[in-house]
């Protein structure tokens, strides 16, 4: 029975994009009326991380992905919902009050070069967090788990006096790991951390990801337009349109049997040699802009199985027999 570490209900973001008080005013029919404009990030996200699993969010640019992220790691407030680890509320937590959090939960950004601060060697990088959360160790002990930590991700203890510049792509991504496994955390949330590396690289690194897992029992929250990448390491996939979650299931129910029809157009696109598999399914419609809340189903617009219901009436996730979750009036109703 799985364990969960992290869970999410009824989060939602939406991001002020005109802060300033002047520039809220504007003309509407003949007056001068003050609006707050609004991208709506996150529309209501119930999710479950499980202890040991990896989770993989997939879902096409600006759905929200990153913003979950963010919301997870304290690094954005969430305007509604909650976030628990374990039986412990946290998206309300000060900076002071995280900071056990920040032990236990850990994040990989997309771009490893953006993410080291270039004026600290990788000792430094590596012995400051370290050192932070376990006073109790001496130089010698810390020094000991930099030399132990480096070689456990495949780069050489001695060139930790080296700057992140002097270290490749796929190096600095392992040392940001690394940097991440310093504090022994139990969930890494990784937002696209394959993406600025090149194909082999980006292989290296997803096994050691996978092998570190399996040491430490991990649970990662894994971001990534790459369905090779999910079909291979991902345990469950969470499937994202406009800042909502449309299907939820297990990575082999998903890839044998997409039922959503975003998830079904998503995963027609993936090039395949069997060519008996059907051909790409091209969504019509526009995606609409996330400054307008949503009413209905977030995909109506695009969605060749809308009907007037879809209009009006947000599909709530419903379980499937084969352990796959679907937020979908469509299937509800017999209709795909
Ligand atoms: N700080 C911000 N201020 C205003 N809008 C924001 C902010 N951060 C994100 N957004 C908006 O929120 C929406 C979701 O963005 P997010 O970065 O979470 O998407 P994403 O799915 O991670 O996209 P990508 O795959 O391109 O990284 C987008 O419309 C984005 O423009």
């Amino acid at each position: 029975m799985a364990t969960p570490l992290i869970q999410i209900s009824g989060l939602e973001k939406a991001f002020t994009t005109n802060e300033s008080w002047l520039g809220q005013w504007r003309f509407h029919q003949g007056k001068l009326k003050r609006k707050k404009d609004s991208v709506h990030a996150l529309n209501g996200i119930n999710l479950t991380i499980n202890q040991g699993e990896t989770l993989c969010v997939v879902g096409e640019t600006g759905c929200g992905k990153s913003t979950l992220a963010r919301a997870i790691m304290g690094l954005t407030t969430p305007s509604a919902g909650e976030i628990h680890y374990l039986d412990q509320r946290i998206d309300q937590l000060n900076n002071r009050q995280r900071m056990f959090f920040r032990r236990r939960m850990q994040m990989v950004f997309q771009n490893p070069y953006a993410s080291l601060n270039p004026r600290m060697t990788v000792y430094q990088t590596l012995s400051e967090p370290i050192s932070f959360h376990n006073p109790q160790l001496s130089q010698s002990q810390v020094d000991e788990q930099i030399d132990e930590l480096l070689e456990s991700v495949g780069i050489s203890a001695s060139s930790s006096d080296r700057y992140p510049h002097e270290f490749s792509g796929g190096q600095r991504q392992r040392i940001s790991l690394a940097r991440a496994l310093s504090v022994e955390p139990d969930f890494i949330v990784a937002d696209e951390p394959l993406s600025a590396l090149d194909v082999s690289v980006q292989a290296q690194v997803l096994n050691l990801m996978m092998d570190k897992q399996e040491e430490r029992n991990l649970s990662y929250l894994f971001i990534t337009h790459d369905l090779a990448v999910v079909e291979h390491f991902a345990t469950r996939v969470a499937v994202m349109y406009l800042g909502k979650i449309c299907e939820l299931a297990p990575t082999n129910t998903l890839f044998s049997s997409p039922k959503h029809p975003y998830t079904q157009a998503l995963l027609s696109a993936i090039p395949r040699l069997d060519s008996s598999i059907a051909q790409p399914i091209r969504l019509i419609g526009e995606v609409p802009t996330p400054t307008e809340k949503p009413i209905g189903c977030v995909f109506q617009a695009r969605c060749p199985y809308a009907n007037p219901r879809c209009y009006v009436e947000s599909p709530a996730m419903t379980p499937q027999s084969d352990s796959s979750s679907v937020a979908c009036h469509a299937i509800e109703e017999g209709r795909l």
